[in-house]
């Protein structure tokens, strides 16, 4: 990505990994199947500068808090390297690990189990600077304590010093939290959702405290947050993050303003805005976040994804492509309700037609509906005026056919050579574009949609196989 200046990033994350060995459920055991592990972060590439605060989100289970926790090194990666001011996190002498967990540190979510509640806020604090032997004695310890009390806006410092957590509130603790942090004069803090545990009313007062701090410490942040106002507010440059991968990141007003990876345009598209076109309002996503254990295979939002590609001479419209590739994904999933479309079609009725429009059916939100689809209850699209290919009506309605017979393998096999997509098959790479890095193959041809201008943007590297 071009950056404004040519300053070296204070941290490099490269192909960074964490997967994470978990036992298997009771049916994996029973049926014998081999051991998933939960792929947390699974091939991140980031780079931090100093002084910059870039903020992290995507949704719950997406892999934030443990990016977070290997960036301070409070897990090893499995793969990939942490570099922090040129050096290599992953492989330190004791002596440099110790420097460098003065210089980084983290601050949580939640303030009441952050801090021991059997220690005073004196001790809390003082706590870093004996173990890293950073003050000479208790009359300098105490007056470092005192001034960044102070900073933290926790003064005059006498009142709190002999203070237990629990007789604060939650605000107060949340400072407290972060004056420990700040005591031993870090370069980089991991924020992680540092005020969502916070009143409403405190939360503005603690970000704009914190963005002080950054100057008057010369702090670089990173914001871990669902909050996407949060990171708007706070932060410069945005990471979307989706089931481990890195989807997008830039400049946070390009990527909130602008999103190009149907990803992070979905994930905005959540939080109400009356100014949304209609265009965005049916970007939505369909379904759930699946599971990190088992991935989907290419792009891992394409199950989800509202811009699937169609295949090379794929005859119809990509939204006719999209719900056709939703019915294969049901398909797959064995959600077809064969006796639903019996009981819709009645004697008279056609239950194949009534199944291939059960299953063109987008699993979205009532507002992404098509009119039909609301006149029905969500239950049915009319197939009528979708643009589908003859090929593909014709695959749908054997598909149908064999569900209705009970053969979910025939009524998959049906859709393997029209219902199509380079999205399950190959894995995007994250490529640059002017401002920012997007992992989506819609940006990888040109002809397709290019972003960046005319320079070619994103299509300056080749797509990988
Ligand atoms: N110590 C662990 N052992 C096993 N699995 C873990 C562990 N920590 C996290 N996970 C799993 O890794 C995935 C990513 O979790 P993580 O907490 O990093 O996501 P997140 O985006 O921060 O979510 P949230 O916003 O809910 O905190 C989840 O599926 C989670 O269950």
């Amino acid at each position: 990505m071009d950056r404004p200046d040519d300053r070296e990033p204070l941290v490099e994350i490269e192909g960074l990994r964490k997967l994470f060995d978990q036992s298997q459920g009771i049916i994996d055991t029973v049926l014998g199947r081999e051991p998933q592990p939960v792929r947390a972060v699974d091939g991140v590439s980031l780079d931090i500068y100093p002084g910059d605060t870039v903020g992290i989100a995507g949704e719950s289970g997406c892999g934030k808090t443990t990016l977070g926790k290997l960036l301070v090194k409070l897990y090893e990666p499995t793969e990939g390297s942490i570099s922090f001011d040129g050096e290599e996190i992953t492989d330190m002498t004791r002596e440099d690990e110790r420097e460098f967990r003065k210089r980084v540190q983290m601050i949580f979510q939640d303030p009441f189990e952050s801090l021991n509640p059997r220690m005073t806020v004196y001790d809390t604090i003082a706590e870093p600077l004996k173990i890293n032997e950073m003050t000479e004695g208790y009359d300098e310890r105490r007056a470092r304590v005192k001034q960044v009390l102070e900073d933290v806006g926790l003064g005059p410092a006498e009142v709190y010093l002999d203070a237990f957590p629990d007789e604060l509130s939650g605000g107060e603790r949340q400072r407290v939290a972060i004056a420990r942090a700040l005591v031993v004069d870090p370069d980089f803090i991991v924020c992680d959702e540092p005020v969502s545990m916070l009143d409403v009313s405190i939360r503005a007062g603690v970000l704009n405290l914190m963005q002080e701090l950054q100057d008057e410490y010369d702090l670089t942040y990173l914001f871990i947050s669902h909050d996407l106002s949060l990171i708007r507010y706070m932060c410069d440059r945005a990471g979307i993050m989706y089931l481990g991968n890195m989807v997008e990141q830039g400049p946070t007003d390009d990527v909130i303003d602008d999103p190009k990876h149907p990803y992070t345009e979905a994930l905005f598209d959540a939080v109400p805005d009356v100014e949304l076109g209609e265009d965005r309002r049916r970007a939505n996503a369909t379904g759930e976040v699946p599971s990190p254990r088992n991935p989907p295979s290419g792009c891992r939002y394409h199950p989800r994804c509202a811009h699937i590609i169609p295949p090379d001479g794929w005859g119809g419209s990509q939204e006719a492509f999209r719900r056709a590739f939703q019915f294969k994904l049901k398909a797959k999933r064995g959600e077809l309700d064969a006796d639903a479309a019996r009981d819709d079609a009645g004697d008279a009725g056609d239950a194949v037609e009534s199944l291939v429009e059960q299953g063109l059916t987008l699993d979205v939100p009532e507002e992404y509906r098509s009119e039909t689809e609301i006149e029905t209850g969500g239950h049915r699209v009319d197939a009528s005026t979708l643009d589908l290919p003859s090929d593909a009506s014709a695959a749908l309605e054997e598909s149908a056919e064999a569900v209705l017979d009970g053969d979910a393998e025939a009524a998959v096999a049906a859709l393997d050579d029209v219902i199509t997509t380079s999205c399950a098959t190959r894995e995007p790479r994250p490529l640059p574009s002017g401002t920012r890095e997007v992992a989506c193959h819609r940006y990888e041809d040109d002809g397709v949609e290019g972003i960046g201008g005319s320079d070619g943007g994103l299509n300056a590297a080749p797509a990988e196989d």
